[in-house]
């Protein structure tokens, strides 16, 4: 398992070239391309949804989609984001009324599974569920907009969050989003995260190969590499 993933947040990204946006983070060496959708119900904005996965997919995006459900209720909008050529689908426990149900949805239909948790939420909500996870998403900010500070207090959680996927002993990826640069990015790999989101970091910057090659060599000194 790479312990390294860039997955760019295309919230940040010029929407009116999206196609040509996400052909240009993944040819600058971008591993994911990260999808928050936010419902202006759960989290105070409004994104994209499915018809906009779909589009990518039609572009000819071949790269995982990773969609962050920023939306209450989660399940009715799982299976169609699935339809639309979703890879990981995580939501947050505090928008679905069963969380394991919500688990077992998204991989009936076939997508990895991932569960979100806001700074506030205490990582004990992991507890039963762990084992049913392909990814555990920590925020670094609240959830709702890009270009916000990075919350100190996930770098603990992260130790906290990797010990536990240590324990269990599976291949669970531990991503980070929010406030991610590669200022701060040696930091966050070493407290343990092994995938990456960024969004004002790599689409605001002139360079995105230059931002995202500084960003792998960060993660590579923090393994001692
Ligand atoms: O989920 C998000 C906000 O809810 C974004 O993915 C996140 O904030 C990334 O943006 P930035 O890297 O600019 O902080």
């Amino acid at each position: 398992m790479s312990d390294c993933i860039i997955a760019p947040s295309i919230l940040s990204a010029d929407f009116a070239r999206l196609g040509e946006e996400v052909d240009a983070v993944l040819a600058a060496g971008a591993d994911w391309v990260h999808f928050d959708v936010m419902d202006n119900h759960y989290v105070p904005n409004l994104t994209i949804g499915p018809m906009v996965c779909e589009a990518l997919r039609k572009h000819g995006v071949k790269a995982p989609i990773d969609v962050h459900l920023m939306v209450r209720p989660v399940d009715r909008i799982v299976p169609d984001f699935a339809r639309a050529g979703a890879s990981l689908i995580s939501f947050h426990p505090e928008a679905s009324e069963h969380v394991h149900r919500t688990i077992q949805l998204i991989r009936s239909q076939g997508c990895q599974a991932g569960l979100v948790l806001n700074p506030a939420t205490p990582v004990e909500v992991l507890d039963w569920v762990l084992a049913d996870l392909d990814l555990v998403l920590l925020m670094s900010v609240n959830p709702g907009f890009g270009g916000q500070d990075f919350i100190p207090s996930a770098l603990e959680k992260l130790r906290r969050v990797r010990e536990r996927i240590d324990r269990l002993g599976k291949p669970i990826r531990l991503e980070i989003d929010g406030g991610v640069k590669a200022e701060n990015i040696r930091e966050i790999a070493a407290a343990g995260a092994d995938t990456f989101v960024a969004g004002s970091a790599i689409f605001k910057a002139p360079d995105y190969a230059d931002v995202i090659s500084r960003m792998r060599s960060e993660v590579a000194a923090a393994r001692g590499r």
